[in-house]
C-alpha cells in the first residue's frame, strides 16, 4: 500500500535520505528506529509532501497505485485529509489553542461533508472509543485545560475520524511520561488495528516500536540498514548497529553496571562515510566497509546491509 522505492531527500544540496526502500502492507504496523538525525521524520513527512523548503526529493513514494511526487494540489488534500493521518511528538503543537476541542474533531468530519449535529455526536464517540471520559465537557474545553496525555487521545481520535488507509506517527509519545506513553499507544494501535489501517511508527526505542508493530526497519544516516520482523528482532538482529542498539537498553546490565553505548556520536547523511554508513562506529569494520556501500540484501528472516554477513552464494547448475 505504501512503498519507498529509492527515495533520495537532498535539502540545498546535503543528502538528507539516501535509497530508502521499504515497504508497508495495507493493515500492517512498521517501526522505524534509529537515533536522532537519521532521518526517520523526513522519510514520514515525505509521504505527504511536508518536506522542508529548499528540500528536493528523487526516486519515488507509492501510495497504492499513486506516484505521491506526481499529485496535483486537489490529490494531495484528499490524500492529506482521507487516506492518511499524521500523529505528531506534540500535542499541544497539533491542536489550535483557541479553538475547542469539539471543534477540532468536527472540523475533520465537517470537511467529509457530515452535519453539524451528526459530527458532534461522532466526535463524542471517537473520544470516548480513545478512553476519554467525561465527553460532553471535553467537547466544550481548550487544548490547555486537558494533559499531555488527554491531548494526543484527542489527536487519535481526530486521526482515526476517517478510519485512513495508514496512519503516519511520529513519536506519539515522547512528550508523555512512561506510564500515559503506554496507554496512549495501545489504544493508538488497538484502534487503528479495529479500523484496519496501516501504520507507520517512528520511534527511537526498539522495544517500543517492536510490541506495536509487525516489522521493524532500522535507520541510520539517511539509509534503511535493516529490515526485520518484530517478533525476531532479538533473535534475528544481525546488522552491527541494530545489535547495539539492543546492547544499549537499560535492563540489559545489572544494577550499578556500566551501560554499553555506541561508541562514537549520531551521524547524519552528509556526514557518513562512503562507504558502509556505520563504518566509522562499527567495532568490526574491515576491508571494504569504508569504500563500498552494501546492499541490503535478505538474511534469515529480514534484510541487512553489511559486508561482514555470510550471503548464500548463487549454485551453479
Ligand atoms: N528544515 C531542515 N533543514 C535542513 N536540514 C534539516 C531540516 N530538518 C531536518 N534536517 C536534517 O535532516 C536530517 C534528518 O532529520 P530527521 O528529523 O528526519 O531525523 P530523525 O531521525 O527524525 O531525528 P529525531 O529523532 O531527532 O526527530 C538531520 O540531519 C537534520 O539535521
Amino acid at each position: 500500500m505504501l512503498e519507498f522505492d529509492h527515495l533520495r531527500v537532498e535539502i540545498n544540496g546535503r543528502p538528507i535520505l539516501r535509497d530508502v526502500t521499504l515497504s508497508v502492507a495495507a493493515g500492517e504496523a512498521v517501526g522505524l528506529v534509529g537515533e536522532s538525525g537519521s532521518g526517520k521524520s523526513m522519510t514520514v513527512k515525505s509521504v505527504l509532501r511536508l518536506l522542508p523548503p529548499g528540500a528536493r526529493a528523487t526516486g519515488t513514494v507509492r501510495f497504492g497505485d499513486t506516484d505521491v511526487h506526481t499529485l496535483d494540489g486537489a490529490g494531495l488534500r484528499r490524500m492529506r485529509s482521507e487516506d492518511v493521518a499524521m500523529v505528531f511528538q506534540d500535542p499541544r503543537a497539533t491542536v489550535n489553542p483557541v479553538r475547542t476541542i469539539g471543534d477540532f474533531l468536527t472540523e475533520v468530519l465537517r470537511d467529509q461533508g457530515v452535519s453539524r449535529s451528526d459530527a458532534r455526536t461522532r466526535a463524542a464517540g471517537l473520544l470516548a472509543d480513545v478512553g476519554v471520559d467525561h465527553v460532553a465537557r471535553r467537547l466544550r474545553q481548550r487544548p490547555h485545560e486537558l494533559s499531555g496525555g488527554l491531548l494526543q487521545r484527542v489527536v487519535i481520535a481526530a486521526a482515526l475520524a476517517t478510519s485512513p488507509k495508514l496512519i503516519l506517527a511520529d513519536e506519539p509519545t515522547t512528550a508523555l511520561d512512561v506510564t500515559t506513553q503506554e496507554e496512549v499507544v495501545a489504544i493508538l494501535n488497538e484502534r487503528r488495528r479495529e479500523h484496519g489501517s496501516a501504520l507507520l511508527f517512528i520511534s527511537h526505542d526498539l522495544e517500543l516500536a517492536a510490541a506495536v508493530c509487525d516489522r521493524i526497519a532500522v535507520m541510520y544516516a539517511g539509509e534503511i540498514v535493516e529490515v526485520l520482523p518484530a517478533d525476531r528482532l532479538h533473535e534475528d538482529a544481525r546488522h552491527p548497529y541494530t545489535q547495539a542498539l539492543l546492547r544499549s537498553r537499560p535492563g540489559t546490565v545489572a544494577p550499578g553496571e556500566r551501560l554499553a553505548t555506541v561508541p562514537g556520536s549520531p551521524q547524519s547523511a552528509f556526514d557518513a562515510p562512503a562507504g558502509c554508513v556505520f563504518a566509522d562506529r562499527c567495532p568490526q569494520a574491515a576491508g571494504p566497509c569504508r569504500d563500498v556501500r552494501p546492499a541490503l540484501l535478505p538474511i534469515d528472516s529480514g534484510l541487512a546491509a553489511c559486508h561482514l554477513l555470510p550471503r548464500e552464494t548463487p549454485s551453479v547448475a
